[in-house]
């Protein structure tokens, strides 16, 4: 693995009207071949690393990339009582606030806070945000694990807007580089849309986390190391080095250092299970030492909740074109998947 995550452009696969300027619209010749250089790019750094920056600078403006970090920031910053008033246990278990050691990965607490938000409930999908909690007798829990209300902080004011507006637009970055994926595979349109039909009402989740510095003596680490679930990881983080690590092919822990005007994809299990284990979901951690409240916002573009996943024809042809061997796994229901792994992650 090479020391340095590659620069993906995903402009050809944004839909024009998305773009911060006015654009001349490229000829389908001019298109074709940039898109054909965007997917070629993406596959290898796929194949290769499973991670790698996306540019976003002609879609995202500075200002809103800063925005919605200090949004977060202002939120830890208020007082304790009124963030544990959305705590998770309000809701469904795992949509609101979890406290400094509340999240566990791999059975060890982690040195986070955090806010998490989901799509809609995949089971009674009228619920509505900041619902009246119904009582159904789960525990001190009012829903079973993913059906309740999404608990979205009251202060600052324009928290909510402003992160339903990243949640919509991480919406549309996750389709673009899917289709990128897509072709880089060398689907056909049909395979497309079969995997399109897959993620098209994406059961999305966004973290919001706050990391206070680790304190002297602390085993070190602010968040275990792990592979993501799903499908595609856009993070966006603040600028401290070093924080974010990466695991490489040959074992070592490389720096996944913020990059302005770019966000930090990765991929989760899902494309492991798509691929065969040709796309790898590369494990990473999150070591926080510098003495700054670190703030990062993954967002998780996931399959739709019951989509079924298992190996595409278009990642075996693939694999056999490039000599690499893969290994068909078992299907797996999305949904099932998250499932048993939410319920092993927080601590009541
Ligand atoms: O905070 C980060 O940089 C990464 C967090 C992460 O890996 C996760 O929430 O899955
Ligand atoms: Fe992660």
């Amino acid at each position: 693995m090479p020391d340095n995550l590659p620069i993906i452009d995903p402009l050809p696969y944004l839909p024009p009207s998305s773009l911060l300027q006015h654009l001349t619209p490229l000829s389908s010749s001019d298109l074709i071949s940039s898109r054909e250089a965007t997917a070629k790019k993406i596959h290898a750094a796929c194949r290769d690393i499973g991670f790698f920056y996306l540019k976003v600078d002609a879609y995202l403006t500075k200002e809103e990339m800063k925005e919605v970090l200090e949004l977060g920031r202002e939120f830890f910053h208020r007082p304790r009582d009124e963030k544990e008033s959305i705590g998770l246990e309000k809701s469904d278990g795992v949509r609101g606030y979890q406290k400094l050691h509340q999240n566990i990965t791999k059975g060890k607490v982690d040195h986070h806070e955090g806010l998490d938000l989901y799509a809609p409930s995949p089971y009674t999908k009228s619920t509505q945000d900041n619902d009246d909690p119904k009582l159904n007798g789960i525990g001190e829990r009012k829903f079973k694990h993913l059906d309740g209300p999404n608990q979205w902080p009251s202060q600052p004011e324009s928290f909510k807007p402003k992160l339903e507006q990243w949640i919509e637009k991480m919406k549309v970055l996750g389709w673009a580089v899917m289709h990128a994926m897509a072709d880089g595979l060398g689907m056909t349109s049909e395979e497309w849309d079969e995997l399109g039909g897959m993620v098209n009402d994406s059961f999305w989740v966004m973290r919001v986390i706050g990391y206070p510095p680790l304190p002297n003596g602390a085993d070190g680490i602010s968040c275990g190391e792990h592979k993501d679930y799903g499908c595609l990881t856009l993070l966006h983080a603040d600028p401290i080095p070093s924080s974010l690590q990466v695991l490489s092919k040959s074992n070592q822990w490389i720096n996944a250092d913020p990059i302005e005007g770019c966000i930090i994809v990765n991929i989760g299990e899902m494309w492991e299970i798509w691929t065969g284990g040709m796309y790898p979901s590369t494990l990473h951690r999150v070591i926080h030492k510098s003495p700054t409240y670190r703030v990062s916002i993954p967002f998780f573009y996931e399959p739709n909740f019951n989509a079924r996943v298992r190996l595409l024809g278009a990642a075996g042809r693939k694999a056999k074109e490039e000599g690499i061997e893969v290994e068909e796994k078992v299907e797996v229901v999305y949904g099932d998947f998250l499932l048993g792994k939410v319920s092993g992650n927080f601590k009541y």
